[in-house]
C-alpha cells in the first residue's frame, strides 16, 4: 500500500521542524536519497561514476536547492556535472555547495541573442566542455561543506534557510543569489538540450510540490525538445539519458497529478517522505517511473492520506479466500445482467470472469438465445429468464451488453433500485445517472466508466440541475482523480474510472479509521440515499449488510487508484472482464463487512466498497501480465485471472 498526500500536507507535516530550524538537515536527507538513486542509474549504464556525466535542471525553490546538493553530492563521486538553471533565482546554499564541489553553473536563456554575460552566443559548448574535461575529485571533498552528526550540513544554515523560505525565503534574497545566477554562463535552449542528450543522466528539479501550473518559458521549450528527441532516438533505438525526477516530474501537479504543459518522462522519481497524488493517478503517474519514497524524518508528523495506492501485491493478499467452513452462498452469490442479441459476447466474458475470480455462484438472467451462449462457455452458471426481485443474491452485475434489449434494459433498471450493491457496468450508467435525478445511489453501487462514459453520465447530471456545466472527456483525462471524486460526490455511488490509472472515488464518511484528506462541498439540498430510501423489497433479499452499515455522507471521499495494467488491456472486451471479477468480490464482501480489513481500517464498513472495487481492478491488472506482456483477449484475461489466483 502507498499512501499519497497533497503537497500542502507535507508541508504541514515539515512545518514544526522547518520552525524548530531542521530545515537544511530536510534538504540533506533529501539530496542524499536522490543522489543514491542517481548514481544506481549511472553505475546501471556505465558500472561506474567516474567518466560519467550529469546535468541537473534547477528551479528557483528548494526542489532546485535539493537537486543542487545532489549534483554537489555526485560531483564529491567523481561525476562531471553541469547545473542548468531555468529561473532567476536559485538556492543559495545548494548553489554554492555545488560550485565548491566542482560543479559547472549554466542559465537557461531564451535564445543565445537576448542572453547577455560571456558565452551568450558561439559559447554554448562551453559549459558542456567544462563538464566533460572536469576531473573527479576536482574541488570536491573536503572543499564541501560541514555537515552534522546527521548528515546536515551547517553551511548556510540559519537565517534565510531552507526553513525560511515560506517567511524570509533565502532563495529570494537580493545580495548573493540573483547575482550567482546572473554570473552563470548562458546557454540556450538548443545548447541545453544539447548537453542533456550528451549526459548518460539527466536530474530534474526544477518544479516540486511548490509548483503552480505547468512548466513555461525556455524551460518548457527545453523539454518539450528533449521529448521529441528521445521519441525520434528510441524509434531508432538509439541509447538516451536515464531521467530522475526530484520530489515530482516537473510540471505534474502534486495534488492532482494534472501536467498541463510538457514534462520529462522519468525513469525514476525520488519523493521525500511520502508519496504525493500525482505519483499515484493519472497524468502524473505516467510520467514518475519507479517510485522511491525516502524517509527524512517528516514521517511521524504526516496526516492522513489523500489517496490510498493499493499495489498487486496488497490485492493477492487481502483477495477473499474460501475458509473450511465456508459454503458457496457464504462466499457470495453474483446475478449478472448482461448481453443482448447485437453484443452477446459481453455475457460469456463478464460471466467466465465471474466465475474465474472465484464467486460462490454466478446467476445469469438472460434470453434463451444468450443463456446458451453462456452455458456453452461456463456450465457452472445457472441460468434462467427471471427478473431480479425473483431471485437471491448477495450482489449484481448488469450492464455490459444491455444495449437496445428492453427486457434486459428493464432488468438493469430493477437491479439499479434494488437494495443489494452492485456493478453498474457500461449500459447500465445512463440508466444509473438518470435515476440519481430521484434518489442518490449509495456507494454500494459501483459505477464503472472510463472517460468518455462518465462525461455521459455528467450530461444527464447537468440536464438535471445537479452540476453546473457538462464536462468533456478531455477533461476527464486531463484530471482523473478530481472528476470520479465529483461523480462519487453527485452520484452518492462508487466511482470506478478506468484507464491506465484506475481511480476509485467512494462517498465515505463512517469507515472506521478513516478521514479522508479531500473534502468537496456538500451538494446545495441533500438528496435521500437510495439505500435508506428502500428499492426492492428487503424481504425479497437476505443481502442486509451494506443496509446497516453507517449512512454516507456526501462531504468526504475515500480515494484508491490502483496501477500495473498492461496497454494491451485496450481491447474491446476487457471491460465486461473487469465487470465480473468485481462483481465476484462485491458479492463476497455484501455481507463481510470486515472481509477486506487487511488494505486497512479505511477499508471496512461503508470503505470495503471501494476496497472491493480496488481489489477487483488489481486482479484485472494482475491478470493483464499474468503471462508476459502480449495481447490479452478477454477470453484469456478470464483464464488469467484464475492463474493469478492460483498458489502453487
Ligand atoms: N517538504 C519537505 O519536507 C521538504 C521539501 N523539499 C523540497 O522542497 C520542494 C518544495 O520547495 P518549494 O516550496 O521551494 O517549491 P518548488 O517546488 O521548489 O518551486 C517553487 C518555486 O518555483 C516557482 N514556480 C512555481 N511554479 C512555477 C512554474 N509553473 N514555472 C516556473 N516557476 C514556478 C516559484 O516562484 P514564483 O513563481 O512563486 O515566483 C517558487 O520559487 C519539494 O518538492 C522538495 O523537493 C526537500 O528539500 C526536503 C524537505
Ligand atoms: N492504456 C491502458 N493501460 C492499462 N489499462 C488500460 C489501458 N486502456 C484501457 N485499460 C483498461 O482496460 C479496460 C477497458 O475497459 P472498457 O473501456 O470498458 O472496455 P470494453 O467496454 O471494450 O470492455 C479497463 O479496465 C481499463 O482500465
Amino acid at each position: 500500500m502507498i499512501d499519497a498526500r497533497s503537497g500542502e500536507s507535507i508541508r504541514r507535516a515539515e512545518q514544526p521542524l522547518l520552525d524548530e530550524g531542521q530545515g537544511d538537515a530536510l534538504m540533506h536527507r533529501a539530496a542524499r536519497g536522490l543522489t543514491r538513486e542517481c548514481e544506481a542509474q549511472l553505475r546501471a549504464g556505465s558500472g561506474a561514476l567516474g567518466g560519467t556525466r550529469a546535468v541537473v535542471l534547477v528551479g528557483p525553490g528548494n526542489n532546485g536547492g535539493d537537486g543542487l546538493w545532489a549534483g554537489a553530492f555526485l560531483r564529491r563521486g567523481g561525476v562531471a556535472v553541469v547545473a542548468v538553471l531555468t529561473g532567476s533565482r536559485a538556492h543559495e546554499a545548494g548553489l554554492e555547495a555545488f560550485r565548491r564541489a566542482g560543479g559547472v553553473v549554466t542559465r537557461l536563456v531564451e535564445d543565445a541573442v537576448r542572453g547577455h554575460g560571456p558565452g551568450a552566443a558561439g559559447e554554448q559548448g562551453g559549459a558542456a566542455r567544462d563538464a566533460a574535461g572536469a576531473s573527479p575529485g576536482n574541488g570536491a571533498g573536503s572543499d564541501g561543506p560541514a555537515t552534522d552528526g546527521t548528515g546536515a550540513a551547517t553551511h548556510g544554515a540559519g537565517a534565510g534557510g531552507h526553513g525560511s523560505r515560506r517567511t524570509g525565503d533565502r532563495t529570494a534574497t537580493a545580495d548573493s543569489p540573483a547575482e550567482a545566477v546572473a554570473a552563470a554562463e548562458p546557454v540556450d535552449v538548443a545548447g541545453a538540450a544539447e548537453l542533456l542528450w550528451a549526459a548518460d543522466l539527466v536530474v530534474d528539479a526544477v518544479l516540486g510540490t511548490g509548483a503552480s501550473g505547468g512548466l513555461r518559458g525556455p524551460v518548457a521549450d527545453l523539454v518539450r525538445e528533449f521529448e521529441e528527441r528521445r521519441g525520434r532516438d528510441a524509434r531508432a533505438g538509439q541509447r538516451r539519458p536515464r531521467v530522475v525526477a526530484c520530489d515530482i516530474v516537473s510540471g505534474v501537479s502534486a495534488d492532482t497529478g494534472q501536467s498541463p504543459g510538457p514534462v520529462l518522462t522519468a525513469d525514476a522519481t525520488v519523493t521525500f517522505g511520502s508519496a504525493k497524488t500525482g505519483h499515484v493517478v493519472s497524468p502524473g503517474e505516467q510520467a514518475t517511473g519507479a517510485l522511491t519514497v525516502v524517509s527524512i524524518g517528516i514521517e511521524d508528523l504526516l496526516g492522513p492520506a489523500a489517496v490510498h495506492r493499493v499495489e498487486h501485491r496488497d490485492v493477492l493478499e487481502a483477495w477473499p479466500r474460501p475458509t473450511a467452513t465456508d459454503t458457496k452462498y457464504s462466499r457470495g452469490v453474483l446475478g449478472v445482467v448482461a448481453g443482448a442479441p447485437s453484443y452477446p459476447g459481453a455475457a460469456i466474458m463478464c460471466t467466465q470472469a465471474a466465475v474465474n475470480a472465484g464467486a460462490g455462484m454466478v446467476r445469469f438472467l438472460g434470453d434463451a438465445a444468450a443463456r446458451a451462449m453462456v452455458l456453452t462457455r461456463s456450465p457452472e452458471v445457472v441460468c434462467s429468464d427471471d427478473q431480479p426481485w425473483d431471485v437471491h443474491v448477495q450482489a449484481w452485475l448488469a450492464g455490459p451488453g444491455v444495449v437496445g434489449d428492453e427486457s434486459q434494459a428493464a432488468r438493469v433498471q430493477a437491479v439499479i433500485e434494488a437494495a443489494e450493491p452492485a456493478v453498474l457496468d457500461a449500459g447500465a450508467l445512463d440508466a444509473a445517472a438518470r435515476s440519481v435525478a430521484d434518489a442518490r445511489l449509495g456507494p454500494h453501487k459501483v459505477l464503472t466508466p472510463h472517460a468518455g462514459e462518465l462525461s455521459q453520465i455528467f450530461d444527464w447530471l447537468h440536464g438535471f440541475g445537479l452540476c453546473e456545466a457538462g464536462v468533456e472527456r478531455t477533461e476527464i483525462e486531463a484530471n482523473p482523480l478530481h472528476w470520479a471524486r465529483e461523480a462519487a460526490r453527485l452520484t452518492g455511488a462508487t466511482v470506478l474510472l478506468k484507464g491506465a490509472t484506475t481511480v476509485i472515488a467512494s462517498p465515505v464518511a463512517s469507515a472506521p479509521g478513516h478521514r479522508a484528506e479531500y473534502a468537496a462541498a456538500a451538494p446545495s439540498e441533500p438528496r435521500p440515499d437510495r439505500e435508506q430510501g428502500g428499492g426492492a423489497d428487503p424481504a425479497a433479499s437476505s443481502s442486509t449488510a451494506h443496509r446497516e452499515a453507517s449512512p454516507s455522507t456526501p462531504d468526504e471521499c475515500l480515494c484508491l487508484s490502483v496501477g500495473g495494467a498492461s496497454a494491451w488491456l485496450a481491447t474491446a472486451g476487457s471491460g465486461d472482464t473487469l465487470a465480473g471479477i468485481l462483481g465476484t468480490v462485491l458479492a463476497h464482501v455484501a455481507e463481510h463487512l470486515d472481509a477486506l480489513a487487511g488494505l486497512g481500517p479505511w477499508a471496512c464498513g461503508d470503505g470495503r466498497w471501494a476496497a472491493a472495487a480496488a481489489l477487483g481492478a488489481g486482479l484485472h491488472a494482475l491478470a493483464s501480465r499474468a503471462h508476459g506482456e502480449g495481447p490479452v483477449p478477454p477470453s484469456v484475461l478470464a483464464e488469467n485471472v484464475r492463474a493469478v489466483l492460483t498458489r502453487p
